[in-house]
């Protein structure tokens, strides 16, 4: 018999959501469109048409939502902030009903005992700063800085976790590379300029809250193992860009002051000189890094644009509905390499889960409460939090784990046809019922981890 599995004093359990994908109700109380708003209203976009208008409608069931996540057990909640609901035009004007309602939320996790880790940007950029040129103007580093700090002043100390960006990999290669993601631009030479920007923005913050905040910040990556298909040469070195073009383009920068020299084969001609002096911005202390782990990925050289690397399909494995195989010995060999390669930061893994074919919620158990049976994401969650504690053991200082997703909700161009939710939610009347793996989660918490 193994023996149960032992998580450090103070290893936090919680979950994680982003505004844009559970609030609904975008344009209430005076906020302001994003660029989300109008990808989803723009025909074409999302499937089925799919907008963010009503989503989880968490806007209006915030406080419903917080009793669910106590009832669950969370010690903390990652959630983030529409930027465009503070700031409607993105600078300026505070919208104080906007900002009214995450203080609101943030008393109501602290008076259930849960911990807030607030995200400041998950991906919904203000219209109105699209307009003046979004993350390809320079501009915007200042604008970002100006946002974060109104949300400083207004809660640290009732926050002491705060989150700059979600991911600037999938804003930049989703949203200016190939187009599927707002803003929906498709250019390689736009691409470079909006991540080196957003992660400009992403210094400013830090620098910012160094001035005004006395709690911790960190930045948000999605990073995936890269393994090569063979080990012809082709496919080591396509393996090597595609895991410099995922998993050190931001790293690098944030932690290391520099871009891994791989980019310059994956942008040629359309990667700029940079000034020297935005690496001493981009490089901040950061107190964490949060790492949002999915899957890992087999690589092999083709003629993909223009990363010219591409994952394989493995025929044995077991996959996600989004296609990502279930991997979690790849969590394991990267918390390894994040600490050989930028040190003792502390982690948080603030996203990780499947998004996986659920039965509708139309049973109902013994105790005539709903139920949803989700036997392949509990197996997805119990051999991920085991792999995080196969690093841990390896001497990783990783200090908790945010399960994607709460609820079912949008899954941005994908509309509602994925479902990520430990909570399922009915979308035509918002009846919220715990699936299998909540409730098996919620033992996993209560026990610490032994349960697992
Ligand atoms: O796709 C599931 C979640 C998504 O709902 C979150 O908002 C976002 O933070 C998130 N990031 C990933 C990481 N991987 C990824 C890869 C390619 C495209 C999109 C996401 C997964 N997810």
């Amino acid at each position: 018999m193994s023996q149960a599995p032992v998580f450090p004093d103070g290893f936090l359990w919680g979950a994680a959501t982003a505004a844009h994908q559970i609030e609904g109700s975008p344009l209430a109380d005076g906020a302001g469109p994003s660029i989300w708003t109008r990808f989803a209203h723009t025909p074409g976009m999302t499937l089925n048409g799919d907008t963010g208008d009503v989503a989880c409608d968490h806007y209006r069931r915030w406080k419903d939502d917080v009793k669910l996540m106590r009832d669950l057990g969370l010690q903390a909640y990652r959630f983030s902030v529409a930027w465009a609901r503070v700031l409607p035009e993105g600078t300026g004007r505070i919208n104080q009903a906007g900002l009214d309602f995450y203080s609101r939320l943030v008393d109501e996790l602290l008076a259930n005992g849960i911990e807030p880790l607030l995200t400041l940007y998950h991906w919904d950029l203000p219209a109105a700063l699209d307009d003046r040129g979004g993350w390809l103007n320079r501009d915007s580093a200042d604008w970002f800085a100006e946002y974060a700090s109104v949300m400083y002043k207004a809660l640290d100390g009732r926050v002491k976790k705060w989150v700059t960006l979600n991911e600037p990999w999938v804003i930049t290669d989703g949203g200016y590379l190939h187009g599927a993601l707002a803003p929906g631009h498709r250019s390689l030479f736009e691409a470079p300029i909006a991540s080196h920007n957003l992660m400009r923005a992403h210094g400013a913050a830090v620098r910012a809250y160094r001035e005004i905040g006395a709690h911790e910040i960190g930045l948000v990556v999605n990073i995936e193992p890269k393994y090569a298909a063979s080990d012809s040469e082709a496919d080591r070195v396509a393996t090597r860009r595609a895991h410099a073009y995922m998993n050190e383009q931001y790293l690098h920068p944030a932690l290391l002051g520099r871009y891994p020299e791989e980019l310059e084969d994956v942008f040629g001609a359309a990667w700029p000189e940079w000034p020297k002096q935005d690496f001493e911005l981009i490089r901040q202390k950061l107190d964490f890094v949060g790492i949002n782990y999915y899957t890992r990925g087999v690589t092999e050289a083709n003629d993909s644009y223009p990363l010219k690397a591409g994952s394989v399909r493995q025929p044995l494995a077991t996959y996600s509905e989004t296609g990502w195989e279930f991997y979690p010995k790849g969590l394991t060999d990267l918390l390894v390499w994040f600490k050989q390669t930028y040190g003792d930061t502390p982690v948080y893994i603030t996203e990780n889960g499947a998004a996986m074919y659920d039965p509708p919620a139309a049973e109902v158990d013994a105790d005539g409460r709903g139920r949803v049976r989700d036997p392949l994401r509990t197996a997805y969650l119990r051999q991920h939090i085991g792999a995080i504690h196969d690093a841990i053991q390896a001497g990783v200082d990783v200090r908790g784990y945010m399960l994607w997703s709460l609820l079912d909700n949008l899954e941005w161009s994908l509309g509602y046809s994925k479902r990520f939710g430990m909570v399922h939610v009915n979308y035509a009347t918002q009846q919220r019922t715990p699936k299998d793996s909540a409730h098996w989660y919620s033992g996993v918490i209560r026990s610490h981890g032994r349960s697992l």
